[in-house]
Protein backbone atom coordinates (compact mmCIF):
# COMPACT_ATOMS: atom_id res chain seq x y z
CA UNK A 1 0.00 0.00 0.00
CA UNK A 2 2.10 3.20 -1.17
CA UNK A 3 1.04 6.53 -1.02
CA UNK A 4 0.53 8.42 -3.70
CA UNK A 5 -0.81 11.83 -2.53
CA UNK A 6 -1.74 13.93 0.47
CA UNK A 7 -4.97 16.03 0.18
CA UNK A 8 -5.51 19.33 2.63
CA UNK A 9 -8.92 20.80 3.58
CA UNK A 10 -10.66 23.21 6.30
CA UNK A 11 -12.93 22.19 8.58
CA UNK A 12 -14.80 24.64 10.62
CA UNK A 13 -17.20 23.52 13.32
CA UNK A 14 -19.79 25.88 15.38
CA UNK A 15 -19.62 25.30 19.35
CA UNK A 16 -22.36 24.95 21.66
CA UNK A 17 -21.45 27.99 23.51
CA UNK A 18 -18.10 29.50 23.40
CA UNK A 19 -15.46 28.15 25.28
CA UNK A 20 -13.12 29.94 27.54
CA UNK A 21 -10.09 29.17 29.26
CA UNK A 22 -7.12 31.20 31.22
CA UNK A 23 -5.53 31.14 27.67
CA UNK A 24 -8.18 31.87 24.96
CA UNK A 25 -11.95 32.57 24.23
CA UNK A 26 -13.21 30.61 21.14
CA UNK A 27 -16.44 30.12 19.58
CA UNK A 28 -15.85 26.99 16.93
CA UNK A 29 -13.44 24.62 16.21
CA UNK A 30 -11.59 25.28 12.75
CA UNK A 31 -9.24 22.55 11.34
CA UNK A 32 -7.28 21.20 8.99
CA UNK A 33 -8.58 17.75 7.78
CA UNK A 34 -5.24 15.53 5.76
CA UNK A 35 -6.41 12.47 4.11
CA UNK A 36 -3.66 10.42 2.55
CA UNK A 37 -4.16 8.60 -0.37
CA UNK A 38 -3.05 5.33 -1.79
CA UNK A 39 -2.26 3.21 -4.64
CA UNK A 40 -4.80 0.44 -3.20
CA UNK A 41 -7.48 2.93 -3.08
CA UNK A 42 -7.30 3.44 1.05
CA UNK A 43 -7.52 6.35 2.62
CA UNK A 44 -6.53 7.58 5.81
CA UNK A 45 -7.83 10.75 7.61
CA UNK A 46 -6.30 13.37 10.54
CA UNK A 47 -7.18 16.59 11.64
CA UNK A 48 -4.87 19.38 13.09
CA UNK A 49 -6.58 22.30 14.84
CA UNK A 50 -4.10 24.92 15.13
CA UNK A 51 -3.72 26.26 18.69
CA UNK A 52 -1.96 29.05 18.44
CA UNK A 53 -1.78 29.80 22.32
CA UNK A 54 -0.32 26.29 23.29
CA UNK A 55 1.02 24.82 20.58
CA UNK A 56 2.50 27.69 18.16
CA UNK A 57 0.70 26.52 15.06
CA UNK A 58 -1.51 27.93 12.55
CA UNK A 59 -3.86 26.92 9.91
CA UNK A 60 -0.93 28.30 7.57
CA UNK A 61 1.86 26.94 9.34
CA UNK A 62 0.27 23.30 9.00
CA UNK A 63 -0.81 23.74 5.25
CA UNK A 64 2.70 24.95 5.11
CA UNK A 65 4.30 22.01 6.72
CA UNK A 66 2.61 19.99 4.91
CA UNK A 67 2.76 21.36 1.08
CA UNK A 68 6.42 22.65 1.58
CA UNK A 69 7.95 19.65 4.01
CA UNK A 70 6.13 16.51 4.52
CA UNK A 71 4.10 15.70 1.39
CA UNK A 72 7.38 15.23 -1.13
CA UNK A 73 9.02 12.90 1.66
CA UNK A 74 6.03 10.65 2.21
CA UNK A 75 4.23 10.51 -1.54
CA UNK A 76 5.78 6.59 -2.77
CA UNK A 77 6.37 5.28 0.66
CA UNK A 78 4.88 2.09 1.39
CA UNK A 79 2.85 1.11 4.36
CA UNK A 80 4.76 -1.91 4.35
CA UNK A 81 7.33 -0.33 6.13
CA UNK A 82 5.40 1.62 8.65
CA UNK A 83 8.68 2.71 10.53
CA UNK A 84 10.64 4.16 8.01
CA UNK A 85 7.37 6.02 7.44
CA UNK A 86 6.80 7.37 11.00
CA UNK A 87 11.27 8.60 11.13
CA UNK A 88 10.61 10.24 7.49
CA UNK A 89 7.40 12.29 9.29
CA UNK A 90 10.06 13.50 12.17
CA UNK A 91 12.93 13.96 10.27
CA UNK A 92 10.79 16.26 7.70
CA UNK A 93 11.09 19.30 9.90
CA UNK A 94 11.16 20.41 13.47
CA UNK A 95 8.16 21.60 15.59
CA UNK A 96 4.87 21.35 14.10
CA UNK A 97 3.64 18.91 16.65
CA UNK A 98 -0.05 19.08 15.37
CA UNK A 99 0.68 18.41 11.92
CA UNK A 100 2.67 15.48 12.98
CA UNK A 101 0.13 14.50 14.92
CA UNK A 102 -2.15 15.19 11.37
CA UNK A 103 -0.25 12.94 9.26
CA UNK A 104 0.64 10.62 11.95
CA UNK A 105 -3.50 9.67 12.68
CA UNK A 106 -3.89 9.66 9.13
CA UNK A 107 -0.77 6.78 8.58
CA UNK A 108 -2.34 4.71 11.45
CA UNK A 109 -5.64 5.01 10.21
CA UNK A 110 -4.18 3.47 7.12
CA UNK A 111 -1.92 1.12 8.72
CA UNK A 112 -5.05 -0.25 10.56
CA UNK A 113 -6.75 -0.57 7.00
CA UNK A 114 -3.52 -2.59 5.83
CA UNK A 115 -4.10 -5.48 8.61
CA UNK A 116 -8.39 -5.20 8.20
CA UNK A 117 -8.08 -4.24 12.65
CA UNK A 118 -9.01 -1.27 14.38
CA UNK A 119 -6.10 0.55 15.75
CA UNK A 120 -6.85 0.20 19.38
CA UNK A 121 -6.38 -3.55 18.98
CA UNK A 122 -2.81 -3.27 16.99
CA UNK A 123 -1.68 -0.78 20.27
CA UNK A 124 -3.02 -3.67 23.31
CA UNK A 125 -6.81 -3.54 22.65
CA UNK A 126 -7.21 -3.80 26.93
CA UNK A 127 -10.50 -1.91 26.70
CA UNK A 128 -13.54 -0.80 23.77
CA UNK A 129 -15.03 2.34 26.04
CA UNK A 130 -14.04 4.73 27.87
CA UNK A 131 -16.07 7.43 29.73
CA UNK A 132 -14.81 11.60 29.24
CA UNK A 133 -15.28 14.12 31.67
CA UNK A 134 -16.60 17.58 30.19
CA UNK A 135 -15.12 20.95 30.44
CA UNK A 136 -17.02 23.69 32.65
CA UNK A 137 -15.30 26.65 31.00
CA UNK A 138 -14.54 29.68 33.07
CA UNK A 139 -17.27 32.31 33.73
CA UNK A 140 -19.15 33.88 36.57
CA UNK A 141 -19.06 31.44 39.52
CA UNK A 142 -23.18 31.87 39.22
CA UNK A 143 -22.83 30.63 35.29
CA UNK A 144 -20.27 27.86 35.91
CA UNK A 145 -22.45 26.39 38.33
CA UNK A 146 -25.55 26.23 35.85
CA UNK A 147 -23.56 25.10 33.39
CA UNK A 148 -22.00 21.70 36.05
CA UNK A 149 -26.14 21.28 36.89
CA UNK A 150 -26.62 20.69 33.10
CA UNK A 151 -23.53 18.62 32.22
CA UNK A 152 -24.58 16.59 35.60
CA UNK A 153 -28.18 16.25 34.44
CA UNK A 154 -26.77 14.85 31.07
CA UNK A 155 -24.84 12.08 32.99
CA UNK A 156 -21.40 13.31 33.05
CA UNK A 157 -19.80 12.14 36.63
CA UNK A 158 -16.87 14.06 35.84
CA UNK A 159 -16.64 17.66 35.49
CA UNK A 160 -13.40 19.40 34.39
CA UNK A 161 -13.65 23.08 35.73
CA UNK A 162 -11.67 25.86 34.51
CA UNK A 163 -9.89 28.17 36.34
CA UNK A 164 -6.82 30.90 36.57
CA UNK A 165 -7.88 33.79 35.67
CA UNK A 166 -8.12 35.38 38.75
CA UNK A 167 -7.03 32.95 42.18
CA UNK A 168 -9.74 34.17 44.86
CA UNK A 169 -12.91 34.35 42.00
CA UNK A 170 -10.98 31.18 41.08
CA UNK A 171 -12.19 29.49 44.75
CA UNK A 172 -15.21 31.22 44.70
CA UNK A 173 -16.19 29.17 40.96
CA UNK A 174 -14.83 26.02 42.96
CA UNK A 175 -17.45 26.41 46.25
CA UNK A 176 -20.29 27.52 43.78
CA UNK A 177 -19.92 24.64 41.28
CA UNK A 178 -19.40 21.90 44.51
CA UNK A 179 -22.36 23.34 46.15
CA UNK A 180 -24.90 22.72 43.15
CA UNK A 181 -23.18 19.42 42.08
CA UNK A 182 -22.81 17.54 45.61
CA UNK A 183 -20.22 15.20 46.29
CA UNK A 184 -21.27 12.10 43.65
CA UNK A 185 -19.79 14.40 41.01
CA UNK A 186 -15.70 14.66 40.60
CA UNK A 187 -14.12 17.69 40.12
CA UNK A 188 -10.71 18.33 38.40
CA UNK A 189 -9.24 21.77 37.63
CA UNK A 190 -7.36 23.22 34.98
CA UNK A 191 -5.61 26.91 35.66
CA UNK A 192 -4.38 26.37 31.96
CA UNK A 193 -1.27 27.94 33.66
CA UNK A 194 -2.85 31.08 34.92
CA UNK A 195 -1.46 31.14 38.56
CA UNK A 196 1.80 31.97 40.15
CA UNK A 197 3.74 28.85 42.01
CA UNK A 198 2.50 30.87 45.37
CA UNK A 199 -0.76 31.97 44.79
CA UNK A 200 -1.80 28.31 43.24
CA UNK A 201 -0.39 26.86 46.63
CA UNK A 202 -2.38 29.67 48.61
CA UNK A 203 -5.30 28.62 46.46
CA UNK A 204 -5.16 24.90 46.26
CA UNK A 205 -4.73 24.61 50.23
CA UNK A 206 -7.95 26.85 50.41
CA UNK A 207 -10.03 24.58 48.26
CA UNK A 208 -7.89 21.53 50.43
CA UNK A 209 -9.28 22.57 53.74
CA UNK A 210 -12.66 23.93 53.10
CA UNK A 211 -13.50 20.17 51.74
CA UNK A 212 -13.66 21.30 48.08
CA UNK A 213 -12.46 17.55 47.34
CA UNK A 214 -10.25 18.53 43.89
CA UNK A 215 -9.24 15.57 42.17
CA UNK A 216 -6.32 16.93 40.32
CA UNK A 217 -5.18 20.37 38.92
CA UNK A 218 -3.78 20.82 35.62
CA UNK A 219 -1.50 23.00 34.40
CA UNK A 220 -1.41 25.39 37.66
CA UNK A 221 1.88 27.60 35.95
CA UNK A 222 3.40 28.62 32.97
CA UNK A 223 4.11 25.96 31.05
CA UNK A 224 8.16 26.80 31.21
CA UNK A 225 8.36 27.26 34.90
CA UNK A 226 9.10 23.54 35.75
CA UNK A 227 10.57 24.98 39.49
CA UNK A 228 7.41 26.21 39.95
CA UNK A 229 5.60 22.90 38.76
CA UNK A 230 7.68 21.12 40.92
CA UNK A 231 6.87 23.63 43.75
CA UNK A 232 3.61 23.36 43.91
CA UNK A 233 3.37 20.14 43.43
CA UNK A 234 5.69 19.12 46.37
CA UNK A 235 3.45 21.90 48.73
CA UNK A 236 -0.06 20.80 47.94
CA UNK A 237 -1.92 17.38 48.38
CA UNK A 238 -4.12 17.61 45.74
CA UNK A 239 -2.53 15.60 43.02
CA UNK A 240 -0.84 18.19 39.93
CA UNK A 241 -1.13 17.16 36.63
CA UNK A 242 1.17 18.77 33.79
CA UNK A 243 -0.29 19.37 30.59
CA UNK A 244 1.19 22.16 28.75
CA UNK A 245 4.91 21.60 30.19
CA UNK A 246 4.69 18.65 28.82
CA UNK A 247 5.03 18.16 24.47
CA UNK A 248 7.41 15.74 23.93
CA UNK A 249 8.56 11.91 25.13
CA UNK A 250 11.82 14.23 26.20
CA UNK A 251 9.57 16.50 28.45
CA UNK A 252 7.76 13.62 30.02
CA UNK A 253 10.88 11.79 30.89
CA UNK A 254 12.06 15.20 32.46
CA UNK A 255 8.50 15.79 34.96
CA UNK A 256 8.92 11.47 35.14
CA UNK A 257 12.38 11.95 36.84
CA UNK A 258 12.29 15.00 38.19
CA UNK A 259 8.89 14.08 39.77
CA UNK A 260 8.10 17.79 39.17
CA UNK A 261 4.32 16.76 38.55
CA UNK A 262 2.47 13.66 39.86
CA UNK A 263 0.47 12.75 36.65
CA UNK A 264 0.79 13.80 32.68
CA UNK A 265 -1.49 14.87 29.68
CA UNK A 266 -0.75 13.22 26.74
CA UNK A 267 -2.65 15.03 23.72
CA UNK A 268 -1.47 14.18 20.33
CA UNK A 269 -1.32 17.72 19.19
CA UNK A 270 1.69 18.52 21.55
CA UNK A 271 3.65 15.12 21.35
CA UNK A 272 2.73 14.78 17.49
CA UNK A 273 1.07 11.78 17.38
CA UNK A 274 0.39 8.26 18.27
CA UNK A 275 3.92 7.11 17.85
CA UNK A 276 4.88 9.47 19.93
CA UNK A 277 2.51 9.04 22.81
CA UNK A 278 2.95 5.80 22.94
CA UNK A 279 6.97 6.47 23.76
CA UNK A 280 5.18 8.72 26.69
CA UNK A 281 2.50 6.09 27.72
CA UNK A 282 5.78 3.66 28.29
CA UNK A 283 7.93 5.88 30.13
CA UNK A 284 4.80 6.64 32.55
CA UNK A 285 4.29 2.91 33.16
CA UNK A 286 8.17 2.25 33.63
CA UNK A 287 7.80 5.07 36.56
CA UNK A 288 4.42 3.97 37.40
CA UNK A 289 2.66 7.29 36.75
CA UNK A 290 -0.87 7.65 35.77
CA UNK A 291 -1.79 9.96 32.56
CA UNK A 292 -4.15 11.51 31.70
CA UNK A 293 -5.81 11.62 27.47
CA UNK A 294 -6.63 15.24 26.75
CA UNK A 295 -7.11 17.11 23.60
CA UNK A 296 -7.50 21.01 22.28
CA UNK A 297 -10.60 22.27 20.91
CA UNK A 298 -11.13 19.45 18.33
CA UNK A 299 -13.60 17.46 15.81
CA UNK A 300 -14.03 13.70 16.12
CA UNK A 301 -11.19 13.06 13.46
CA UNK A 302 -8.11 13.37 15.79
CA UNK A 303 -10.52 12.85 18.77
CA UNK A 304 -11.19 9.18 17.58
CA UNK A 305 -7.46 8.46 17.12
CA UNK A 306 -7.04 9.57 20.65
CA UNK A 307 -9.82 6.89 21.49
CA UNK A 308 -8.10 4.32 20.28
CA UNK A 309 -4.83 5.53 22.05
CA UNK A 310 -6.86 5.75 25.24
CA UNK A 311 -8.62 2.40 24.94
CA UNK A 312 -4.70 0.54 23.80
CA UNK A 313 -3.12 1.35 27.21
CA UNK A 314 -4.08 0.85 30.77
CA UNK A 315 -1.45 3.35 32.23
CA UNK A 316 -4.42 5.84 30.01
CA UNK A 317 -6.74 6.55 33.77
CA UNK A 318 -8.06 10.15 33.19
CA UNK A 319 -10.30 11.23 29.99
CA UNK A 320 -10.80 14.52 28.67
CA UNK A 321 -11.99 14.02 25.07
CA UNK A 322 -14.96 16.19 24.79
CA UNK A 323 -14.07 18.11 22.26
CA UNK A 324 -17.06 16.59 20.23
CA UNK A 325 -19.65 17.11 22.77
CA UNK A 326 -18.97 20.81 22.91
CA UNK A 327 -19.78 20.68 19.03
CA UNK A 328 -22.46 21.62 17.84
CA UNK A 329 -22.55 18.99 15.10
CA UNK A 330 -20.68 15.90 14.15
CA UNK A 331 -19.72 15.94 10.49
CA UNK A 332 -18.07 12.88 10.92
CA UNK A 333 -19.49 10.04 9.58
CA UNK A 334 -17.78 6.81 10.93
CA UNK A 335 -14.91 6.81 14.26
CA UNK A 336 -15.25 6.53 17.75
CA UNK A 337 -19.30 6.50 19.14
CA UNK A 338 -20.12 9.51 21.62
CA UNK A 339 -23.01 8.96 23.87
CA UNK A 340 -22.58 11.65 25.92
CA UNK A 341 -20.26 10.95 28.65
CA UNK A 342 -19.82 7.59 27.13
CA UNK A 343 -17.31 6.83 23.91
CA UNK A 344 -17.08 3.28 22.56
CA UNK A 345 -15.54 2.05 19.64
CA UNK A 346 -16.64 -0.32 16.71
CA UNK A 347 -14.38 -2.71 15.45
CA UNK A 348 -14.09 -1.60 11.79
CA UNK A 349 -10.56 -1.60 10.25
CA UNK A 350 -8.57 1.69 10.96
CA UNK A 351 -9.87 4.10 12.88
CA UNK A 352 -13.59 3.44 10.96
CA UNK A 353 -13.85 6.82 9.29
CA UNK A 354 -16.32 7.01 6.40
CA UNK A 355 -16.59 10.32 5.30
CA UNK A 356 -16.23 13.80 6.82
CA UNK A 357 -19.16 16.12 5.93
CA UNK A 358 -18.13 19.62 5.02
CA UNK A 359 -14.60 19.94 4.07
CA UNK A 360 -13.15 22.10 1.88
CA UNK A 361 -10.11 20.59 -0.02
CA UNK A 362 -7.74 22.75 -1.14
CA UNK A 363 -7.12 22.41 -4.91
C1 LIG B 1 -11.07 20.63 25.29
C2 LIG B 1 -10.35 20.06 26.48
N1 LIG B 1 -11.26 19.62 27.47
C3 LIG B 1 -9.38 21.05 27.07
O1 LIG B 1 -9.69 21.72 28.01
N2 LIG B 1 -8.19 21.13 26.46
C4 LIG B 1 -7.15 22.05 26.74
C5 LIG B 1 -7.31 23.41 26.20
C6 LIG B 1 -7.67 23.31 24.74
C7 LIG B 1 -7.78 24.50 23.88
O2 LIG B 1 -7.62 25.64 24.30
O3 LIG B 1 -8.07 24.21 22.69
C8 LIG B 1 -6.51 21.90 28.08
O4 LIG B 1 -5.84 22.80 28.52
O5 LIG B 1 -6.58 20.84 28.69
MG1 LIG C 1 -5.13 21.44 30.32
Amino acid sequence: MKITDIRLGYLSVPLKQPFKTALRTVNSVEDVIVKIETDTGHIGYGEAPPTGVITGDTTGAIIGAVEEHIRKRLIGLDLENFEEILLTLDKSLVHNTSTKAAVDIALYDLYGQMFNAPVYKLLGGYRKEIITDITISVDTPEKMAADSIDAVKLGYTTLKIKVGVDAEQDFRRMKAVREVVGYDVQLRIDANQGWKPKEAVRTLKAMEDSGLQVELVEQPVQAQDIEGLKFVTDQVSIPVMADESVFSPKDALMILHTRAADMINIKLMKCGGIHQALKICAMAEIYDVECMIGCMLEAKVSITAAVHLACAKKIITKIDLDGPVLCREDPVQGGAIFEHSRISLPDTAGLGFEHINGVVWKS
